[in-house]
């Protein structure tokens, strides 16, 4: 296979280059460098990953996602978003509500239609996991990790640790604008607490159900938007009682904002836009 069919789709900005494996190829082997590949802005089409449609014997569709480093995330709630805008655009759905595997369990989403095209799309992106064994990260493997104090590059800062399937830590700072996301973040990012890395996020509270959100991804850096960060955002900030549970948080990130519900059924509901770039056809080097 020296070329496949691709779509360009980003959440609020955090892009991938999907490809529909119920018509296309790829080599297993060759995903981590197809994703790094594509994800080339100099070289490649530009994108923060490669997300991969697939068939499942669970879900109508499966989602797997590659960060621009070639590694395999197990959760994206961008991606998730996109993926079921593509799903039920393309026909692989014949319903507005339906489930999505991952690699880290069955999510449901529900596509909301503008004359036949999906313009937002809500996920309930299951319960969060607050155990350290369950982010993964050292320590107390049944103890959580709410504003704990834990030291990088000599000073200490305090995060609260959640897992929405995909690892993440949350530090709190008074402005936004200077979070330290582009020094503290890849330290953190690679940091032998969490043995399969971590999503770095920083957070401001603006309200009882608004926040501020910068993050830097495990994987890929700066991104414009992190569905499953501001998912585990909402839930940190309701544990460190800066926001109440089952109200809707607006959550503003670098490319806009999601809606995000950490409900009174303990399930993390989201809601957000899709947008297609475009389509194309890429050409392995
Ligand atoms: N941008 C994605 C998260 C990607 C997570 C990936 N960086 C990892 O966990 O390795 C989102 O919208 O949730």
């Amino acid at each position: 296979m020296n070329s496949f069919q691709f779509t360009k789709m980003h959440g609020l900005g955090n892009n991938y280059i999907y490809v529909n494996l119920f018509e296309e190829q790829l080599q297993e082997s060759q995903l981590s460098e197809i994703a790094r590949n594509v994800s080339n802005v100099y070289t490649g089409i530009g994108s923060d990953g490669l997300i991969l449609i697939c068939p499942s014997d669970k879900a109508p569709v499966k989602m797997r996602i590659f960060n621009n480093d070639g590694s395999e995330g197990k959760n994206c709630g961008n991606g998730l978003r996109c993926v079921a805008k593509y799903a039920y655009e393309h026909k692989l759905v014949t319903e507005t509500e339906f489930q999505i595997e991952t690699l880290s369990g069955l999510v449901q989403a529900k596509v909301h239609t503008e004359n036949g095209t999906v313009k937002l799309v809500t996920v309930d992106m299951g319960e969060p996991r607050l155990l350290k064994a369950e982010i993964p990260m050292q320590g107390e493997a049944q103890s959580k990790t709410v504003n704990e104090k834990m030291e990088f590059a000599g000073k200490v800062y305090e995060g609260t640790a959640i897992s929405m399937g995909n690892p993440h830590i949350i530090f709190y700072v008074d402005d936004i604008e200077k979070a330290p996301v582009t020094t503290l973040g890849p330290i953190v990012e690679k940091d032998e607490r969490f043995p399969e890395g971590v999503n770095v996020e920083f957070v401001q509270v603006v309200a009882d159900n608004e926040i501020h959100f910068r993050v830097w991804e495990r994987g890929s850096g700066v991104t414009q938007a992190c569905g499953t960060g501001a998912c585990a955002a909402v839930v940190s900030s309701v544990l460190n009682q800066h926001t109440t549970a089952g109200k809707e948080t607006t959550v503003h990130l670098a490319g806009g904002d999601l809606l995000i519900n950490w409900d009174s059924n303990g399930k993390v509901l989201m809601t957000g836009p899709a947008e297609v770039i475009c389509t194309g056809t890429y050409y392995l080097p």
